[in-house]
């Protein structure tokens, strides 16, 4: 089995950032306003948390915007390394964001719902940096976008990680009991985790060091 990178979500302190590099993770995870959610927090704090993370660890903003302005506009107000798009973007907006911001990765999030998905995640691979799927569901009339805790058919996420050339993030419901079986059934290049490893909102370092045990770091 190889051993693939950890993203810590929903981290809401530099703390809680120190903690999650401490056990061995290699991206955090800030999250800007969102529709629904337990880890948003605001943009200053983004920025503080993001400013006080060492190279070579990658800092995602999520982002639940979809014009690229918006983005734009909001990635300048707290300086990550990444930009995760959580929500459907047009795909001729991705040109927009290269322009200008040549330097900052772009990840885009598919939300695992039934074979559309998978065309969905080939065709959005064409324009980003690295997929991650999750288990939301954008289709509600308030948007779920992530951070649900459960798991979705990992059998289309190792279809569309076999189909697509770039790196794939595995996220949604993942915890020590069922990370192995993610990572034998899709081989995703990056995990990314929020709620297993949190008790009452907050960052469990025992629950921490249990995850990133059950995966051999
Ligand atoms: O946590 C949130 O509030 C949230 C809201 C909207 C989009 C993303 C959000 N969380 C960030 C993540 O990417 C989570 O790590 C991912 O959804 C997995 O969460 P979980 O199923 O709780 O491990």
């Amino acid at each position: 089995m190889t051993r693939p990178r950890v993203k810590i979500c929903c981290i809401s302190s530099i703390e809680e950032a120190k903690l999650a590099v401490e056990y061995g993770a290699s991206a955090l995870g800030l999250v800007g306003h969102m529709p629904s959610g337990p880890g948003v927090i605001g943009d200053e704090l983004i920025y503080q948390i993001a400013k006080a993370v060492p190279p070579p660890i990658s800092t995602f903003l999520l982002t639940s915007e979809t014009k690229p302005q918006n983005i734009i506009h909001h990635y300048k107000r707290v300086n990550t390394t990444t930009i995760q798009i959580v929500d459907e973007l047009e795909k001729q907006e991705y040109q927009s964001l290269r322009d200008e911001l040549p330097n900052v990765k772009l990840v885009q999030v598919i939300h695992v719902i039934d074979e559309n998905s998978v065309k969905e995640a080939i065709e959005v691979s064409k324009y980003v940096d690295a997929i991650l799927l999750d288990s939301g569901n954008p289709n509600l009339s308030i948007k779920e976008l992530g951070g649900t805790g459960r798991t979705h058919n990992w059998e289309l996420s190792r279809e569309i990680r076999k189909a697509i050339p770039i790196p794939l993030f595995l996220a949604g419901g993942l915890n020590k009991n069922n990370v192995r079986q993610a990572i034998e059934t899709v081989q995703p290049f990056g995990l990314d985790l929020c709620s297993s490893v949190r008790t009452e909102g907050q960052l469990d370092r025992q629950k921490l060091k249990d995850f990133f045990n059950a995966i051999g770091h």
